[in-house]
């Protein structure tokens, strides 16, 4: 199957965000003004050193925290008059996430933990199990429905973490270096999925140092010191969508992460 090909309407828009944190050491700029379209089908990776600021623009883009300045619109819509509560609907319905500690529920079985954000979106029971049923299948995790997560090793945590943000068909997947704990293989397993789903048509933003990864994605945009320095459309001759100067650039996939 070839990958999707991204519609013109974007689905994500950052407008001139910025947020400092204010910690013990002072004021941290960590988002100093990003411009970023993201359209429907595309694989966006967001790369940079330690401490750049890719999670804080991460979530900021989920609204797992708010802007001090500018705007985020999902799919045209600003979102600066949502609400917490809203937010937290969007996320369990449009915008699915994962993190690099997998952050599962540890008291709930695997299955359970896939279940329970489809059930909170209002899907019935039944559903809600065939649909378990048919991601843990496909992510290689049917026989462990029953284990607890803690039985599990990390890559196949993250593959739970992965099948419950994909739970509710989110329009957006939004992942903060979902490899970062992971060994090699692990790595190579979460990334191969990642691009399995991205080529079914799922819109993914992913944010990891590490640039071998982020060649998994067809738009790399480098991030530095809070801002945009590079935004590369990989194997195209179009340009990306907004923020940054875009280029392209052919050589130097990483093609043994695709299966
Ligand atoms: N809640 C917070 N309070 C204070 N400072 C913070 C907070 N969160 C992040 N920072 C600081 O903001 C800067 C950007 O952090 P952020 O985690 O966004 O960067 P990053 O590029 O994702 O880094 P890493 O790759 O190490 O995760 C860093 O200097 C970090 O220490």
């Amino acid at each position: 199957m070839s990958p999707a090909t991204p519609s013109a309407a974007p689905l994500l828009e950052a407008r001139g965000l910025v947020r400092t944190h204010h910690g013990e050491g002072g004021p941290v700029h960590a988002v100093r003004g990003v411009d970023l379209t993201v359209r429907r089908g595309e694989f966006v990776a967001v790369t940079g050193p330690s401490g750049a600021g890719k999670s804080t623009l991460l979530h900021l883009l989920g609204g797992l925290q708010r802007p001090d300045d500018g705007t985020v619109l999902l799919d045209g819509e600003s979102t600066d008059d949502y609400t917490e509560a809203r937010w937290a609907v969007e996320r369990r319905r449009s915008i699915g996430i994962v993190f690099q500690f997998f952050n599962l529920v540890s008291n709930l079985t695997v299955a359970d933990n896939v279940e329970l954000p489809a059930l909170l979106a209002g899907s019935s029971t039944r559903h809600a199990r065939a649909e378990r049923e048919r991601l843990l299948t496909e992510l290689g995790l049917a026989a462990k429905a029953r284990s607890m997560p803690g039985e599990l090793s990390g890559g196949e945590q993250q593959r739970v973490a992965l099948a419950r943000a994909l739970v509710n068909h989110p329009r957006l997947l939004l992942a903060d270096e979902p490899a970062g704990s992971l060994d090699s293989r692990g790595t190579r397993e979460v990334m191969r999925l990642l691009s399995r789903f991205h080529r079914r048509g799922q819109t993914i933003v992913l944010v990891t140092h590490d640039a071998r990864l982020a060649s998994a994605a067809d738009r790399v945009i480098s991030f530095f010191d809070g801002r945009i320095t590079d935004d590369v459309t990989l194997g195209d001759d179009g340009p990306a969508a907004g923020g940054g100067a875009a280029r392209t650039a052919g050589p130097g996939r990483v093609v043994e992460l695709r299966d």
